[in-house]
C-alpha cells in the first residue's frame, strides 16, 4: 500500500502550553478519502496546518509523497490543494477569474490552464456563474467557487476542511459528489467535518482524535467492530418510570441505558438473547410500549464512546 502521507510522533504545542498535538502517528494511503474526525479543540486543523508546513512544529516528522515536507516545497506544494472552512476568493474578480488565479499559481501553461478551469467550472457546475463576483452568489455557490479554486490544478493531494459547514442541502451533496468523484480519479482526500453522516457517506477510512492524540484509526467497520459495543436497542415505554430504567441496567450485557426523546436507548457488549431477554423483562413486568428495535452500533456511538462528546456540540 502506497502512503500519500506519514505523520510520526507529531507534537505542537501554542506558546509552549496548549499541547495541540500530543504524539501523533498515522499514514493517509493513496487513493482513500480519510476522514479526520475529534470533538472541537481536538487538534484537527492544527495537524492539518502542521501537514501544509503552515505551522511550524516542535516533534516529530511529515513526509507528503515521501519526501520531507517544508515551507519552501513548492513542487510538493503544486501536487495539493486545500478547500478550508473560511471561503479564500477575491471579491474583486468573477467566478472564472478567481479559478484561473488559483489555478495559475501553479499551471503556467495558458492552453492547459484554459481547460482546467474550464474543467473546474463544470465540476463545481458553475457554468450559468462564470461572470458573477463572490458577493452575488449564494453561500452554497461561494463553497462550490472555493472548492473549484482548490482543486482546478489537479492536485493529488486534497485537504478538504468542513466545506460543506452550513451550505444548503442541494450544494451538500453537489459537494460530496464532487469530492467521491475526485477520489475515483485517484485523488487522496483528507476529510474534516462535523457531520457524521457524511463520513459514512464517503471516507474509507477514519481517524478519530482528542486532545491531539489517536483515539482510533481504521474503516468504518473496523471501529465498529472494536468497539465495547456490540447491540443497542431502542424502546418507547408507554410508562416513564426511572425505576424501570434502574432495573433494566441490571440485564445481562447492559452497558449504558440513555435516553434520546421518547426512547430508551440500552448499548449491550457482546453476548447473546438481549433482545429477548428485553422482552421477558417487559412481560413479566407487564410493561407496555410503542416500538422496540435492535441495530448495530453507528459511527456516532462509537465516537461518543470513544471521546465521550458529540462530533457536533
Ligand atoms: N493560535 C492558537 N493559539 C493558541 N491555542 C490555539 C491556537 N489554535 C488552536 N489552539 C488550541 O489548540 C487546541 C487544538 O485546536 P484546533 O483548532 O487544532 O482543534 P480542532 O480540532 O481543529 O477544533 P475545531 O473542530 O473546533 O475546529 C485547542 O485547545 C485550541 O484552543
Amino acid at each position: 500500500m502506497n502512503n500519500v502521507i506519514e505523520v510520526s510522533h507529531l507534537t505542537k504545542s501554542y506558546r509552549h502550553t496548549i499541547k495541540a498535538v500530543d504524539d501523533l502517528s498515522f499514514d493517509v494511503h493513496e487513493g482513500e478519502i480519510l476522514g479526520l474526525l475529534g470533538p472541537n479543540g481536538s487538534g484537527k486543523s492544527t495537524t492539518i496546518n502542521c501537514i501544509l508546513s503552515l505551522l511550524s512544529y516542535e516533534g516529530g516528522e511529515i513526509k507528503i509523497f515521501h519526501e520531507t515536507m517544508r515551507p519552501d516545497s513548492y513542487d510538493l506544494k503544486a501536487k495539493i490543494g486545500v478547500v478550508f472552512q473560511d471561503v479564500a476568493v477575491f471579491e474583486e474578480l468573477t467566478v472564472q477569474e478567481n479559478i484561473n488565479y488559483f489555478c495559475g499559481l501553479y499551471v503556467n501553461d495558458r492552453t492547459l490552464r484554459r481547460q482546467y478551469v474550464e474543467e473546474a467550472i463544470q465540476f463545481a457546475e458553475l457554468e450559468n456563474y462564470r461572470k458573477f463576483y463572490p458577493k452575488q452568489l449564494s453561500g452554497g455557490l461561494l463553497r462550490r467557487l472555493n472548492i473549484a479554486c482548490g482543486i482546478a490544478h489537479k492536485p493529488k493531494l486534497l485537504f478538504a476542511d468542513e466545506a460543506t459547514a452550513s451550505v444548503d442541502p442541494q450544494s451538500r451533496s453537489q459537494i460530496l459528489n464532487s469530492i467521491d468523484q475526485l477520489r475515483k480519479q485517484g485523488t487522496t482526500v483528507i476529510y474534516t467535518t462535523h457531520y457524521m453522516e457524511e463520513v459514512e457517506q464517503i471516507c474509507d477510512r477514519v481517524l478519530i482524535i482528542d486532545k491531539g492524540k489517536k483515539l482510533a484509526a481504521g474503516t468504518i467497520d473496523e471501529l465498529k467492530e472494536h468497539s465495547g459495543i456490540h447491540e443497542k436497542i431502542s424502546i418507547e415505554l408507554r410508562e416513564n418510570d426511572e425505576r424501570h430504567v434502574e432495573e433494566l441496567r441490571q440485564l445481562p450485557d447492559v452497558l449504558e441505558i440513555r435516553r434520546s426523546g421518547a426512547a430508551l436507548i440500552l448499548s449491550f457488549q457482546e453476548g447473546s438473547n438481549h433482545l429477548a431477554d428485553l422482552m421477558d423483562y417487559l412481560q413479566s413486568n407487564h410493561l407496555h410500549y410503542d416500538k422496540i428495535y435492535s441495530e448495530r452500533p453507528t459511527l456516532n456511538d462509537v465516537f461518543l464512546e470513544l471521546t465521550g462528546k458529540e462530533l457536533r456540540d
